[in-house]
């Protein structure tokens, strides 16, 4: 799974993309309504010398909440404590974490969905009124102590907001969705990019890349250190990139004019030629592909959607008019048919989910 190129999903290959990351709100290109908010919210806390109130960053892989996190902390001027759901394992981590914040912190907490329900109640109150209810000892001799925090600023990360308990995403002050990028946007992110690598690109190699890496800054990273690779060892002229060069070595890693890559047209198949365009379940679909089925769709699913390539519906995914003929595939009859029902349907039952 690791070894596509165009995977959301963080992988090794992608260590030296901190060199990459924005440092300020101002650097950070796209995401333009959440960025607007968040200045205004972090100009009134620190003007009233208040603790910025709770983020929530939900969204596909690699669309930069981790990287909005830190800007977050660096806007503030305050201190960055980062942690994530799963590596917390009892109360005692999270108390040690909370009792250590100075006031105004940022505490990022990253794939919080992975939290446990027991530590996730010691969240609540520690939010909302920065109290923390420890309970000593065990048996007829625990008692519970209340301590006070410093009021800090909880930033939290999720791919699943669905997956949140309601009270828990209740107590973020400010959500925030993050949405994919446009292709002008991931443009300037690759062109920033390329000049920081100090790799020579043309305006019209670095659009072929932005155009290619799924509306995802991690993947039009990814794909413009592949470029700048084939080019160091295919291109001999001193020439800046351009398209063509840029395009050659994309299709050699089989990433297609979309962005797809052989994993998403095996799923965009599998609809098509074993289930008639669908309806299909997640779970058919992840059992026949061998994937799991969070990862179909945290990291698979969602741009597929946004492109309008696949529909999910109340009664399971349906290849989308464009997913048909991006296979070079003229949809059935009968599949244009279920697909219209399906829309119907959809729209009475809002966001149905099968
Ligand atoms: N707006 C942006 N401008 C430029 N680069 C960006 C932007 N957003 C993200 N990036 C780059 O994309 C990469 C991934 O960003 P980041 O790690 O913040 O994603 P994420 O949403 O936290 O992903 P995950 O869900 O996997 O944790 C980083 O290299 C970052 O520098
Ligand atoms: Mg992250």
């Amino acid at each position: 799974m690791n070894d596509r190129t165009v995977d959301p999903a963080r992988s090794e290959e992608d260590l030296g993309e901190g060199g990459l990351r924005p440092q300020t709100l101002a650097d950070f290109t796209g995401q333009k309504s959440n960025r607007e908010n968040l200045a205004i919210f972090i100009e009134a806390a620190r003007n009233r010398g208040e603790a910025l109130d709770h983020v929530l960053l939900h969204g596909p892989p690699g669309l930069g909440k981790t990287t909005l996190a830190q800007i977050v902390s660096r806007e503030l001027g305050v201190g960055f404590r980062a942690t994530s759901g799963p590596v917390i394992q009892r109360a005692g981590d999270l108390a040690a974490i909370l009792t250590n914040l100075q006031p105004r912190d940022v505490l990022f907490i990253d794939e919080i969905h992975r939290l446990q329900p027991a530590i996730e109640e010691i969240l609540y109150p520690a939010m909302e009124d920065f109290q923390l209810d420890l309970i000593i000892g065990e048996g007829p001799a625990a008692r519970s102590v209340r301590i006070d925090l410093a009021p800090f600023t909880l930033v939290a990360a999720t791919t699943r907001a669905g997956l949140l308990a309601t009270p828990l995403r209740d107590r973020f002050g400010i959500p925030l969705r993050l949405v994919f990028y446009t292709p002008d946007e991931l443009q300037l992110i690759v062109a920033r990019g390329a000049r920081k690598l100090g790799f020579a690109l043309t305006d019209a190699g670095a659009m072929e890349i932005a155009r290619r890496s799924r509306g995802t800054p991690r993947i039009a990273g990814r794909l413009l250190r592949r470029v700048r690779d084939f080019a160091s060892v295919g291109n001999a002229s001193d020439e800046p990139v351009g398209a063509e060069l840029a395009d050659a070595a994309l299709t050699r890693l089989e990433v297609d004019g979309l962005g797809l890559d052989g994993m998403d047209r095996r799923y965009l198949r599998r609809i098509a030629e074993y289930h008639n365009g669908g309806p299909v379940g997640v779970e058919t679909l992840a059992a026949a592909l061998a994937e799991a089925r969070d990862t179909l769709e945290d990291v698979i699913e969602p741009y597929l959607i946004q492109e309008g390539l696949v529909l999910r519906t109340s009664r399971g995914r349906v290849l989308g008019e464009r997913g048909w003929r991006h296979l070079g595939l003229t949809p059935p009859a009968s599949a244009q048919m279920a697909q219209f029902d399906l829309l119907a349907e959809e729209d009475m039952a809002g966001e149905g989910e099968a």
